[in-house]
């Protein structure tokens, strides 16, 4: 279902172009590092890159911050808090937190595309305490139970 975002360059981000769906149905929007020069990221470790971007979800949306499988696959490079969690009423930038779990040193390119928003829609439960839970077959099996 589409839905409308309003969204906020900033003045870092001003220069790199909005971000897109890169195919007809493409699930995710391509989010690109706003930094002006390159950034080495180090084999093993993490940076918080900025994006240039905030976002205006409307109520009852999210937005994930996921993994580039290309990165992910050619480089070893994810999203360390995948799928990151963009709150609805989150104003502020949004920032990808990279972590390099490849062997080499991983060069970020002013402007790359580093990881990928997608918009989707979020349920809030409401909670209701309870003295004990409805009896089920599984129980409290899990973590393997039910073998390989
Ligand atoms: O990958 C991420 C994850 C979060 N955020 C921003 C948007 C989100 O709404 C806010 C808070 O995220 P989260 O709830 O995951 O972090 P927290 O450690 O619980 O911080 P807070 O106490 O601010 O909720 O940080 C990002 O920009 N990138
Ligand atoms: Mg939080």
């Amino acid at each position: 279902m589409p839905v409308t975002v309003r969204i906020l360059r900033l003045p870092h981000g001003a220069g790199l172009p909005l971000p897109a769906y890169e195919s007809e149905g493409a699930a995710g929007l391509d989010l690109r590092a706003a930094i002006d020069q390159p950034q080495t990221l180090p084999a093993g470790d993490r940076a918080l890159v900025p994006t240039g971007l905030a976002f205006e979800l409307p109520g009852g949306y999210e937005g994930q911050v996921r993994p580039r499988s290309g990165l992910a696959a050619k480089h070893g490079v994810t999203v360390l808090n995948t799928p990151g969690t963009i709150d609805s009423d989150y104003r502020g930038e949004v920032k990808v937190i990279l972590v390099n779990l490849g062997a080499e040193p991983f060069i970020v390119e002013p402007g790359s595309r580093i990881a990928q928003l997608v918009v989707a829609p979020v349920t809030r439960a409401t909670l209701v305490e309870a003295e004990e839970l409805t009896r089920s077959d599984r129980g409290a099996g899990g973590f393997g139970s039910t073998g390989r």
